[in-house]
């Protein structure tokens, strides 16, 4: 998982993801299939990623009563992805459920998928955060807030920005994952991102994955784009 570059498939069908995956011939990348695709495609897209090698984070972000996410969980186990996702304000309870649910869907031999939990949306402001969920202390101490609970919890890791990950990493130690989406080059448009940062802050702050997505496929040449990000993330260029 560490220092992944992960592509955010947020494509309408399978139909764009094949023209977007085309110019990268054998390449095998990592790839996010958030609810946009899945709602529209289901299992047979993540049998054809998988079938091309591709490693696969499934980006469904349960939340729900605990017996309903334990059992959806069982379910996407089948699907053998990489890296699976709830949201930390479903609760610790939830998050246990998640995990069993992952562990009794997951075949003899096999690894589990990772588990990590969405802690504020990086789409969040502090602003919205104490005045639409009325929770009252600063955007950092609930991420690490959630952040301890979802370790408690037994979950791998987390989903926040790349802002909170050092923080993170301090009170919840290691291994934990941090996956940061909300990354941006200096030049490119934030859209609904409120939390962003750079590929080389996000480096500098120690991060275990981005997740990167319009900026890359709605780019005019994706592979060279793809290829620009992959050595800056690297390092390459730093
Ligand atoms: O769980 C996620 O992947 C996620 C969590 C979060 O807090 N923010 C966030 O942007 N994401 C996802 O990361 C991707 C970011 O895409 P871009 O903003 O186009 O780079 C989208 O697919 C989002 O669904």
């Amino acid at each position: 998982m560490d220092n992944s570059l992960i592509i955010a498939l947020d494509f309408a069908n399978k139909k764009e993801v094949e023209q977007f995956l085309q110019p990268f011939g054998d390449r095998q990348l990592f790839v996010k299939v958030g609810m946009e695709l899945y709602y529209q495609e289901g299992p047979s897209i993540i049998h054809l990623l998988k079938e091309k090698g591709h490693r696969i984070f499934l980006d469904l972000k349960l939340h729900d009563i605990p017996n309903t996410v334990k059992n959806a969980m069982k379910g996407l186990a089948r699907l053998d992805c990489d890296l699976v996702n709830v949201h930390a304000a479903g609760g610790k309870e939830m998050m246990q459920a998640a995990l069993e649910g992952l562990e009794a869907g997951t075949s003899m031999g096999r690894k589990r998928p990772y588990c990590i939990a969405v802690t504020q949306l990086t789409s969040t402001s502090e602003e919205q955060m104490n005045k639409e969920q009325l929770i009252p202390v600063g955007l950092l101490d609930s991420v690490v807030h959630y952040s301890v609970l979802t370790k408690e919890a037994g979950l791998d890791g987390v989903v926040c920005s790349a802002w909170e990950a050092e923080r993170i990493r301090e009170k919840v130690g290691q291994p934990f994952l941090t996956v940061t989406p909300g990354i941006r080059m200096k030049e490119d448009q934030a859209g609904d991102q409120k939390r962003i940062a750079t590929p080389n802050f996000a480096r500098n702050a120690g991060v275990s994955a981005i997740v990167v997505g319009r900026s890359i496929t709605r780019s005019a040449d994706p592979v060279q784009t793809y290829q620009k990000w992959i050595e800056i993330w690297k390092g390459v260029h730093s």
